[in-house]
């Protein structure tokens, strides 16, 4: 595992519905930490199965006692298409998490959906600069990377995170913040990413992995299930400043030892 330089725990749970109270309450009081020090939080989200296991953020008690207005919501990777569209990660979270919270629409940071890949990614890494440049969003000093205060992630059965792919060579960039692809082997084909020195500049990454058909990918990113020789999944470079931690349902752990 590339885990060198983080703290990382694996949280395991008896169901799928045990891994959203516990990302709940784990988001919430994140959220009361970073606003209590440094007056806001920058929430990076991602797409897929990750906005349902959302679900228990808002509802009671954290939909009333979470500061929502101090929140800054930013996409770890978007798809290329309207934010209207059923593929859009924007309108994922939309239709199940920031439609249900007061979260500022100036604080959320969707993509140009007017652009062509390039440009989007172009833009919005030029957004990403401006925000630095304003202080709103500081440099890691370690890195000279935009440092994010927390990730929530998913991960694909191939193993991606974001979207970076196992077999693409938007995994290995080092100087982008944000980069693009225009043939994503999961549809739809154009989509813009965060590269992973952004992510791995994070403060704290939840890497959030349910259901048994995600077992053995799990198995080969946090066991002993990677072959010999074999190049690393996009999962296993996570390794954030901070701490990282994994929730996994029972199904997802299944064949961990
Ligand atoms: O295409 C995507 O897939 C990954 C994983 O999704 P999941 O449904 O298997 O959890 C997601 O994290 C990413 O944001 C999305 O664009």
């Amino acid at each position: 595992m590339a885990h060198g330089k983080s703290k990382t725990t694996i949280l395991k749970f008896d169901s799928e519905e045990d891994v959203a109270v516990a990302l709940a309450k784990y988001t919430a009081d994140l959220s009361e930490k970073y606003i209590r020090e440094k007056g806001s939080i920058s929430v990076v989200l991602s797409g897929g199965s990750l906005i349902d296991t959302m679900r228990k953020l808002v509802e009671s008690p954290y939909k009333e006692s979470v500061d929502w207005s101090k929140w800054l919501i930013f996409w770890v990777d978007e798809r290329v298409v309207p934010l209207t569209s059923d593929d859009s990660n924007y309108k994922l979270a939309y239709d199940g998490f920031l439609s249900k919270v007061p979260i500022p629409s100036s604080n959320i940071y969707a993509i140009n959906d007017k652009l062509s890949p390039e440009g989007a990614a172009n833009d919005y890494e030029a957004r990403l600069k401006h925000l630095v440049e304003s202080k709103i969003i500081p440099l890691s000093n370690a890195s000279g990377f935009p440092k994010f205060d927390l990730m929530l992630l998913g991960m694909g059965p191939d193993g991606h995170v974001a979207s970076l792919f196992p077999n693409r060579p938007q995994r290995y960039e080092k100087k982008r913040w944000v980069t693009f692809i225009t043939d994503s082997p999961k549809p739809p084909p154009p989509r813009i990413t965060f590269t992973f020195p952004v992510i791995n500049s994070s403060s704290d990454i939840a890497m959030v992995v349910t259901g048994a058909e995600l077992a053995d990918t799990v198995n080969i990113a946090l066991g002993d299930g990677l072959p010999p020789d074999s190049i690393p999944l996009p999962s296993m470079e996570v390794s954030p400043e901070g701490e990282l931690k994994w929730f996994l349902d029972k199904d997802a752990a299944s064949k961990l030892k």
